[in-house]
């Protein structure tokens, strides 16, 4: 039998995080291969936002570092920026911005200018709403319009904080099938969330767990 490679594209290095005094992780240390889905998971407050922003080279751990493709990514941002796609608590959506002008808008400023928009927004249900501000949109299709870019990226990371917020079941479902594709073609998807997955089993699905500590 022929042993599949893959390959390690992203290695926490015995970080440690401390926030407010508090050391939320240390030494934490993993590698994560293409093709991997990777939950964070732990209570409220245990750093999971906190070592998606450190992974994302957002903010500074403690100590320790992050290497992609076995290179500090402090030392080649460029490159690192261009394979990740980062999507916060805060999806980068403008409210005063139109569904679509918002998407325009992301897309353009990762460097795409050969999309269509109405074809995009169609994938996550928008179809209607282009014209709507998206500080008029629901909680769910605010969030549908933050993460339209996932149907339309070649970054190879994603980094999603809380995705399926105020997401709807059919909108789960649909979210989880584009991470088995992306995941299938090479790429890997690290996640926060609090939410059951039903697609992606526990066969599929790494987790790498946090725990509330007190100091
Ligand atoms: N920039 C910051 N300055 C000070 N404290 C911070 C900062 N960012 C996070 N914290 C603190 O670090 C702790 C962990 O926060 P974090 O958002 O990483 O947790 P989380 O596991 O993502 O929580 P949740 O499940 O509620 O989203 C919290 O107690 C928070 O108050």
């Amino acid at each position: 039998m022929v042993e599949q490679m893959t390959k390690t594209l992203i290695s926490a290095k015995e970080l440690t995080c401390i926030r407010q005094e508090r050391i939320l992780f240390d030494e934490l240390s993993f590698d994560i291969s293409e093709g991997e889905i990777v939950q964070i998971e732990g209570p409220n407050g245990a750093g999971k936002t906190s070592l998606l922003r450190i992974l994302a080279g957002l903010s500074r751990p403690y100590a320790g570092d992050v290497h992609y493709k076995n290179q500090e990514i402090n030392h080649f941002r460029d490159e690192y920026n261009e394979d990740l796609l980062y999507i916060g608590h805060l999806a980068g959506v403008k409210s005063e911005l139109t569904a679509e002008e918002n998407l325009n808008f992301n897309l353009s400023i990762s460097g795409y200018n050969d999309f269509n928009t109405q074809d995009i927004l169609a994938k996550v249900n928008l179809t209607g709403f282009e014209e709507a501000l998206a500080g008029h949109l629901s909680a769910g299709q605010h969030r549908r319009t933050a993460l339209a870019r996932l149907w339309h990226t070649s970054c190879k990371i994603w980094l999603l904080d809380e995705p399926f917020t105020a997401i709807d079941k059919k909108g789960v479902i649909e979210l989880e099938h584009l991470f088995l594709e992306h995941a299938e073609r090479g790429g890997c998807i690290i996640l926060t969330t609090h939410q059951d997955m039903g697609i992606i089993g526990d066969d599929i699905l790494r987790k790498i767990s946090l725990e509330y500590r007190f100091v």
